[in-house]
């Protein structure tokens, strides 16, 4: 371009002129406008005179060669032509400016246009992409005399080439200008708005600071190369006398035992004891910020933070013992689910830990309540089945017609209301473990015999079936009934009877192991306070008395149900001696027939089961709710006693 200019010396002035105004304007924003109108505008309209163009066709044809943009001819008037610009060389590429911009292509249309029409023409951009348009649009009319494109007659004709080259190098500076004054506008804008992060950021680490400040402990921030980047001022005071940039010091380079890399690595907070400078403290090093670091903190033991931290481990701590006991309770429970503290039952438990590790069938006798049923599961329980099923039954429950069929079974159409596909046994359930049949005498008679093949062979057919099972079960019976008697009036088979009989553990009743009674009142109240949320009350001495020489027709259960009574309904937290006796008198008149209660006497047992009869107008399961015992004992004892309700 400079050799250009240099050949064509006599245009040099100008086009020196031109880049002198044109560069020393760039730094003005003001100055543009006059740039754009003295220079771009008169030097295109002059280029476009020269372009000699006769027809509106050879314009269209003429811009979009010179790379100007696409023409349309909107309007053709005589007072004004309207002519569309697409594609339009300046403004196309060129963001929202909020002005119109396109001087050259109005220059290079009027002057065309004046060639045309034979006339002196100005032209006006009233669209441009620079205002937001899709397209730029020009508005052409006559020149009037006091335009102010004053120079346009300034530029001599025959300057065309290097003075159209001239502007586009113009063009071309004062769109990048434009583009870089953008950018400048855009960066500016966004240094504004990094300046303000900065300041927000600052603001943030003081607002940080100023709270690790105000913490009544030592805090340092230790990041994972061991550097430490944050301190409070009574850390600083303690170690460093106040005066560090604390970012360069590594923890290496101070004297503190620490343990932030183990911390890092486990992600585990660590807790341990020091003293520094006479004073006790508790260094807690917790990871934060996702591991990236270490929170250090120096807790003096003495702070009020620390004591009530104490406080509250201590009661965690004892929380978590009770806790602790009650599983282990619970699980005691469950090997030794007794209270054993009498000579009797310690025997009675003794024989029991020693017939769980046989196979051997084992006959369980002993008063309703007495703990029949707890001692068959311990036995299952301490034997080598205790990993299989205890499969319970309860053999007064079972109507007699049903009783072979849930013990053994039957195949599939068996009787008429069977089940499809037949159904297995209780015995079958029980594979590898223990049956229990709770209430033995209770057993059918025709089926007595089924079962005592079964205690000899381990063998049996279900109900309507030829195959023959076998099954690896041990069996325990239990029942409080005088089994010889019902042997000798042939309602229970003999041979059965000796087969059961093989070990026979009798549980002793409570009034003959009354050193029981209190444990197993403690026992109980405490359960069932714990049951209700209500605090663990204590039995009066002489309420203590009375409960122990109490008869307990229905043994432990009974015991029970009345401590569960006492516990709920007495008032204070120690269960009177008064309480006591109304608790025992609603279940009989208690004044009336002290001794009757306190003597063993069937016939005294008989008198409370009539007397309780007629209270609860012979509801019988009130009455053995009373009693303690369940329904099919009392009607054992009703049996017992020929009571005939
Ligand atoms: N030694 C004991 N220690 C603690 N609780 C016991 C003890 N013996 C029995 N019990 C409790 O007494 C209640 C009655 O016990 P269990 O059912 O074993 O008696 P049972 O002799 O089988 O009675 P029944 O002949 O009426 O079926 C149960 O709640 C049981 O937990």
């Amino acid at each position: 371009m400079n050799t250009l200019y240099k050949n064509k010396s006599e245009n040099y002035d100008n086009l020196e002129l031109s880049v002198k105004q044109l560069i020393d304007s760039l730094s003005s924003t003001e100055n543009i406008n006059t740039i754009e109108d003295d220079i771009y505008y008169n030097t295109a309209k002059n280029f476009g005179t020269r372009l000699n163009i006769k027809t509106y066709d050879e314009l269209i044809e003429k811009v979009s060669q010179l790379g100007i943009g696409q023409v349309t001819i909107r309007m053709i008037l005589d007072e004004k032509i309207v002519i569309q610009l697409d594609e339009c060389f300046t403004c196309s590429d060129l963001d929202y400016l909020g002005k119109a911009v396109c001087y050259f292509e109005a220059g290079i249309l009027a002057g065309a246009i004046s060639t045309i029409v034979n006339k002196d023409m100005d032209a006006i951009e009233t669209r441009c992409n620079a205002l937001g348009d899709s397209f730029c649009e020009f508005e052409i009319t006559e020149k009037k005399e006091n335009s102010k494109n004053k120079n346009f007659h300034n530029i001599e004709h025959n300057k065309d080439i290097s003075l159209l080259n001239l502007t586009l190098h113009s063009l071309n500076l004062v769109k990048n200008y434009k583009k870089i004054e953008n950018e400048s506008k855009r960066f500016h804008c966004t240094n504004q708005k990094l300046n303000k992060a900065l300041r927000n950021v600052e603001k943030i680490n003081e607002f940080n600071q100023i709270i690790l400040d105000s913490i009544p402990n030592c805090l340092a921030v230790i990041d994972r190369n061991g550097t430490i980047i944050k301190i409070n001022n009574r850390y600083k005071k303690l170690c460093f006398k106040n005066n560090v940039e604390v970012g360069n010091i590594n923890i290496k380079d101070v004297d503190w035992k620490t343990r932030y890399e183990e911390v890092l690595k486990t992600g585990e907070p660590a807790i341990w004891h020091e003293i520094i400078d006479g004073v006790e403290y508790l260094i807690f090093e917790s990871p934060i910020d996702d591991g990236h670091g270490v929170l250090r903190q120096l807790i003096p033991v003495e702070s009020d933070f620390i004591k009530l931290l104490l406080q509250k481990i201590n009661f965690l701590e004892k929380e978590n013992r009770y806790y602790k006991n009650k599983v282990m309770e619970k699980e005691k429970d469950k090997i030794d689910n007794v209270i054993v503290y009498s000579e009797k039952m310690k025997e009675a438990v003794r024989y029991i830990k020693k017939v769980s590790k046989t196979d051997a069938t084992v006959l369980l006798r002993g008063e309703s309540g007495t703990g029949k049923s707890v001692f068959a599961r311990k036995i299952h329980e301490e034997s080598l089945r205790k990993d299989y099923p205890f499969v319970y039954i309860d053999c007064t429950t079972i109507p007699k017609n049903f009783f072979e069929a849930e013990l053994f079974g039957y195949e599939p159409g068996a009787f008429t209301g069977a089940r499809k596909n037949g159904k297995k046994g209780k015995l079958e359930a029980a594979e590898g473990g223990t049956i229990f049949l709770d209430e033995i005498a209770e057993i059918p008679i025709e089926t007595q015999s089924k079962l005592l093949r079964f205690l000899q062979e381990r063998k049996f057919e279900k109900i309507a079936g030829v195959k023959t099972h076998t099954v690896d079960v041990r069996v325990i019976a239990a029942t409080n009934q005088n089994l010889e008697e019902m042997v000798r009036l042939g309602n229970f088979r003999k041979d059965l009877y000796y087969r059961l009989n093989v070990i026979n553990i009798t549980l002793p009743p409570l009034r003959e192991r009354w050193e029981d009674i209190p444990h197993l009142i403690n026992k109980y109240i405490l359960d069932f306070s714990r049951e209700t949320g209500t605090e663990v009350k204590e039995v009066s001495e002489e309420g203590m008395k009375i409960l122990i020489n109490y008869d307990w027709p229905g043994n432990v259960r009974e015991l029970e149900n009345v401590v569960k009574r006492l516990v709920i309904f007495s008032e204070g937290k120690v269960i009177t001696k008064e309480e006591i006796l109304s608790e025992l008198n609603s279940t009989y008149d208690m004044e009336k027939d002290t001794s009757y209660h306190l003597n063993n006497s069937e016939n005294n047992e008989r008198n409370l089961i009539i007397n309780l009869l007629k209270k609860y107008d012979y509801n019988k399961t009130r009455v053995s709710k009373e009693l303690g015992i369940t329904r099919p004992t009392l009607y054992n004892k009703m049996k017992k006693y020929n009571i005939d309700y």
